[in-house]
């Protein structure tokens, strides 16, 4: 009589967990995946790793990543030490031409490397790039008004270099990716005038996926999505809930670009943006391959 191979339990649970990617792998096959990478989810080593094995095996079984990576707590940090002063109007730093210089040292320099270099290690080929490279984004300074407290005229605010993306040439990315590399992007961008501007990174992840057409664009934070009043996590959130709870004021601060970058990019045709946390290990791959996801999904109403 011949004995029956009977798998152990954890061993089947891996293989069925495999087996309910499937539908998933099939569906996603060919397409472009935009994931921002915040300054704040970077803090963690062991995370990060995760994080880069996750874009490796995205990249393996035929999906295009795009990393877009922040890095606004290392700039501030690098800008402190330097001595030089920096505020933020309604989430976007006042950007000076020193500041921009040292801001794209950080991003291009040094953060961008470290992504590039962790990828690698994860097997992966990656290639960091900003915007400024082949032209990839094309911005216009951000104009900004706001009321005068004595006369209630609206008056303009200068930020100085910071760029809101205009045009988007794929030509790059689609090079690199059709051969096998992964793009890390630095959120900076280049003028019509040839200047070098700083962009949010939530901002400059949301033009690339909608200019890349891209089927997913995940915001990797420091928290576990967008919570409610009770602190509970939001699975999904329509534009008209996230008015809402915004005027309640339960959504506040670095959220609100988030969010708006969330509902423009599904707006322009990206099939879903998701607000993940970037702490917890392979946060990417639960969200993708399995039922109950991760994070908070935005969709339209
Ligand atoms: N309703 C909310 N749910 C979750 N986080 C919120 C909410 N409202 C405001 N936030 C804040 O938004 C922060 C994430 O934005 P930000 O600090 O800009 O992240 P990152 O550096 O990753 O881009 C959270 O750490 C939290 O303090
Ligand atoms: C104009 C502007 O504010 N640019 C941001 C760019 C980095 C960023 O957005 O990083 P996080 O995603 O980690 O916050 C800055 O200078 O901090």
């Amino acid at each position: 009589m011949s004995a029956t191979y009977a798998p152990d339990r954890i061993l089947l649970e891996k293989a069925e967990t495999l087996s309910e990617a499937l539908p998933y792998i099939q569906r996603y096959a060919g397409k472009i995946f935009v994931v921002k990478y915040g300054g704040h989810a970077m803090g963690n080593p062991d995370a990060a790793q995760d994080f880069a094995e996750d874009i490796v095996l995205l990249k393996a079984i035929g999906i295009h990543p795009v990393v877009v990576h922040g890095g606004g707590p290392q700039i501030g940090k690098m800008l402190k030490a330097l001595g030089v002063e920096s505020q933020f109007i309604d989430g976007l730093r006042v950007t000076d031409n020193e500041t921009a210089k040292i801001a794209e040292m950080v991003l291009s320099g040094a953060i961008n490397k470290d992504i590039v270099s962790w990828i690698g290690r994860a097997g992966g080929r990656a290639v960091g790039i900003s915007g400024k490279d082949a032209k990839l984004v094309e911005v216009e300074k951000v104009k900004k008004t706001r009321k005068n407290s004595t006369d209630g005229q609206d008056e303009n605010i200068d930020l100085g270099f910071v760029g809101r993306p205009v045009s988007v040439d794929r030509r790059l990315i689609d090079t690199l990716t059709q051969s096998g590399m992964i793009p890390v992007v630095a959120p900076i961008g280049v003028g019509a005038d040839g200047e070098t501007y700083n962009i949010n990174a939530d901002t400059m992840a949301g033009a690339l996926a909608a200019g890349l057409e891209a089927a997913r664009l995940f915001l990797l934070t420091d928290v576990a999505g967008v919570l409610d009043a009770d602190k509970k996590l939001l699975r999904t959130l329509t534009p008209s809930q996230i008015d809402s709870l915004t005027k309640a004021d339960v959504i506040s601060g670095g959220m609100i670009p988030k969010l708006e970058t969330c509902i423009e990019s599904v707006k322009s045709g990206v099939d879903a943006a998701v607000i993940l946390d970037g702490r917890v290990p392979h946060s990417i791959l639960i969200e993708l391959f399995t039922e109950q996801g991760a994070g908070t999904l935005v969709k339209l109403d």
